[in-house]
């Protein structure tokens, strides 16, 4: 609030829209404990009612509305809507849910139609293909590999995700108050365990991968979890936390052999726990402890769950900002709301502005002429007739 009150000047604070959208965070707060999640939304209503904007409404976003929106900003600011250009897809790796975006020539609708959003933008329709896996953000999937991990509740835990030295006491009562793990929380567990890394990338592959379900599909093709997903088309914009994790990593070169990719996060999970520490005194360890995990569980979910291949991959951009803007729905929900990409294209003019300048010079031209003309025979008829005037 203080960098948008420095942004705009002050003479516009009051004509300056200000909008709250929340995310799967959010979702699952208002699942778990709705009264919890109305009183969050009361304190932060009336902080924004406070401030110098036009406050217009706090609201938690749908996943295909998050998914949506994310397409529309990716597109929308590298001016694929107003050129008409095939669309760029869109993946977005929140720490609550993930949402996968694109058009597909094979894709209407008709077989999952919850999985359909249609957009009139600049004149052209889209049939976007749209998911969000709740529970799938980085955060949520860590506690669902945890959840199994533990699931006959033992008081320790050697976990492949985590680097070799790495020990942490987790609270059992902490790890299960999700939606997303609570009813898988064991009966009999002990108060705490103790999670000890061994820094085995393939290992951690195999557990990382018990998290998605492949066995069911009523569809003619799916990604996980029995969600319909048309076959991929055309490139894609990986971003939030993709970019967080694989910016660390060294990893944002989709183009590199898979191969290569493997043996970098097989080499980088084996590396010591303490040299971890050393080598990175200042990143958060929350983060430093996880980026094993996020990276196995974001190549995971890219080639097992969203089916990208040996040869697909490269087609994806891991992107943080396109022209100085954040990639994100934010961005594409006030578009939205502040109907800023219209549906249709605005009136092309007949005439391009150099030829508007042509025509006016050419009149302004004749009218001269003609006016010289004028004068000239007025004047000619006056001198020739001198005795009418009386
Ligand atoms: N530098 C970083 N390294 C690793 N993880 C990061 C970094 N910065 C942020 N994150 C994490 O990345 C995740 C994505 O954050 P983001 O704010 O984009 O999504 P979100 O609001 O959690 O989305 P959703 O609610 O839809 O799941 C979060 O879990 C956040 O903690």
């Amino acid at each position: 609030m203080l960098k948008a009150r420095e942004a705009v000047p002050s003479s516009r604070h009051g004509e300056t829209p200000l909008y709250l959208g929340a995310t799967a965070g959010m979702r699952l707060l208002n699942i778990e404990n709705a009264s919890a999640s109305d009183a969050v939304f009361q304190a932060v209503e009336a902080a924004l009612h406070s401030s110098p904007f036009s406050f217009r409404g706090a609201r938690i976003l749908s996943g295909q509305e998050e998914g949506a929106f994310g397409w529309v900003t990716v597109n929308y600011l590298d001016d694929r809507l107003t050129q008409g250009q095939e669309t760029t897809g869109a993946l977005d790796l929140g720490g609550a849910s993930t949402q996968i975006s694109f058009v597909s020539a094979r894709f209407d609708g008709t077989e999952s139609p919850d999985n359909l959003m249609n957009f009139r933008l600049y004149g052209n329709d889209y049939n976007l293909y749209t998911h969000s896996y709740l529970c799938y953000g980085k955060d949520q999937a860590l506690r669902k590999m945890l959840a199994l991990q533990t699931a006959s509740g033992p008081t320790s835990l050697s976990d492949p995700c985590f680097h070799p030295g790495y020990i942490r006491t987790r609270d059992y009562s902490e790890l299960y108050a999700s939606p997303c793990v609570a009813r898988s929380k064991p009966q009999a567990s002990p108060r705490n365990f103790t999670l000890k890394g061994t820094g085995d990338f393939d290992s951690c592959r195999t557990a990382v991968k018990k998290i998605f379900d492949f066995s069911k599909c009523n569809f003619s093709r799916c990604s996980f979890n029995g969600v319909f997903q048309p076959e991929l088309q055309g490139s894609f914009g990986a971003f939030s936390a993709y970019y967080f994790v694989l910016d660390f990593l060294n990893l944002t070169d989709t183009a590199a052999p898979m191969e290569t990719i493997k043996d970098k996060l097989r080499e980088y999970c084996a590396t010591p726990w303490a040299d971890m520490q050393r080598q990175h005194p200042s990143t958060k360890v929350k983060y430093l402890a996880e980026y094993c995990f996020s990276g196995t569980y974001i190549l995971t979910l890219l080639t097992e769950g969203y089916n990208f291949t040996a040869d697909t991959f490269k087609d994806i951009t891991i992107i943080r900002k396109i022209k100085g803007s954040d990639a994100g729905w934010t961005l594409g929900y006030m578009l939205n709301l502040t109907n800023m990409v219209p549906a249709e294209a605005p009136d092309a003019p007949p005439l391009p502005h150099a030829g508007y300048v042509s025509v006016m010079v050419l009149t302004g031209l004749l009218l001269g002429v003609l006016l010289l003309f004028i004068t000239y025979t007025l004047s000619k008829t006056q001198c020739s007739n001198p005795h009418k005037i009386v």
